[in-house]
């Protein structure tokens, strides 16, 4: 893989660009395996950063992202608008219309979206809207608008992604259940797996799931929400073991409300980079069958993204 560069922006502080030349994962993936978290950054040159981001990445390009998957094994990308780009979804939507229907898209919108700039998006392959309730990464969002928004891009059978910590999901707790429409959680609402899995805090999250049919999880992200690691580097083929009961936990539950995917290109990391071909190693100490390997990879981001060939 080419290397990261940023053309016309300066990169945060302490950002770290993503892994270059990843290892080649030895677990082998499912023949039509989904990665249904990943996103493009820019170029910036291209598609500008928006005026209101918490952070500047490095480029990430989408020939950049289909080149690792390739390499890695996936056949499809989820592409979810990451929020360096706003409500700008230009870079998101040209990533998916040059993916040969490979790719299909999340994206951030506002109020004011039109009806015509929804069935533009629709036919370029969007099929979800982020809700993102991360402080650091936005700004407040009114949750009348965001009911506003909900309601309508359920009649296009979009759904919606919500993003946030797990210690706010008590206040969140009724917007999110009142929503209409599927509802996929980002990162497994970010556990804090200092925590006992077995707490109130993630037993909380569970609930959520366990009495809301409609709410899925990617059990993705192990690289962020890790405190002990060890991290996928240097050939770590069993990385980030403090992640994978809480995973495991949701996968095992909830086999058909499952999603995993690589977040490359990995933002705001602050302590290391994961090697992605390492990353890929740690879904089947999450998903230990077969059987549960191609629910998550194939059978449930299919139903969900490319219902019309599941
Ligand atoms: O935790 C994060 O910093 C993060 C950021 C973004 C984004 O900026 O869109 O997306 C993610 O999935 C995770």
């Amino acid at each position: 893989m080419s290397k990261p560069v940023t053309g016309d922006f300066t990169k945060t502080a302490g950002w770290l660009d993503w892994y270059t030349g990843p290892s080649q994962p030895a677990f082998t993936l499912p023949a039509g395996a989904v990665d249904a978290h990943c996103h493009v950054f820019g170029p910036g040159a291209e598609f500008p950063y928006a005026p209101e981001r918490k952070y500047t990445p490095c480029d990430a390009s989408k020939q950049q992202l289909y080149a690792l998957r390739d390499q890695l094994g996936f056949a499809r990308n989820v592409i979810v608008q990451a929020t360096c780009h706003g409500a700008d979804n230009r870079a998101m939507v040209d990533a998916l219309v040059h993916s040969g229907g490979k790719a299909r898209g999340v994206a951030t919108v506002k109020r004011s979206v039109s009806d015509a700039e929804l069935q533009a998006m629709h036919d370029a392959g969007v099929r979800g809207v982020r809700f993102n309730f991360v402080k650091r990464l936005v700004d407040f969002t009114p949750k009348d608008e965001l009911m506003e928004i909900a309601t309508r891009i359920a009649k296009w059978g979009w759904h919606v992604v919500i993003y946030f910590e797990a210690v706010d999901l008590p206040e969140l707790w009724d917007f999110f259940t009142a929503l209409p429409t599927t509802v996929v959680v980002d990162h497994m609402g970010r556990p804090d797996v200092s925590k006992p899995v077995d707490g109130p805090e993630f037993e909380l999250f569970l609930q959520f799931m366990r009495q809301h049919p409609n709410v899925w999880s990617k059990v993705s992200c192990p690289e962020r929400l890790s405190v002990t690691g060890p991290k996928a580097l240097d050939g770590e083929r069993h990385a980030y073991l403090d992640v994978i009961p809480f995973a495991r936990r949701v996968v095992e539950e909830f086999p058909d409300r499952v999603l995993w995917g690589t977040d490359w290109p990995h933002p705001n990391l602050k302590d290391h980079m994961p090697d992605d071909g390492l990353l890929v190693d740690v879904i089947p100490n999450i998903a230990t069958t077969a059987e549960r390997q191609r629910q998550l990879l194939v059978d449930n981001p299919m139903r969900l993204y490319w219902p019309e060939e599941a």
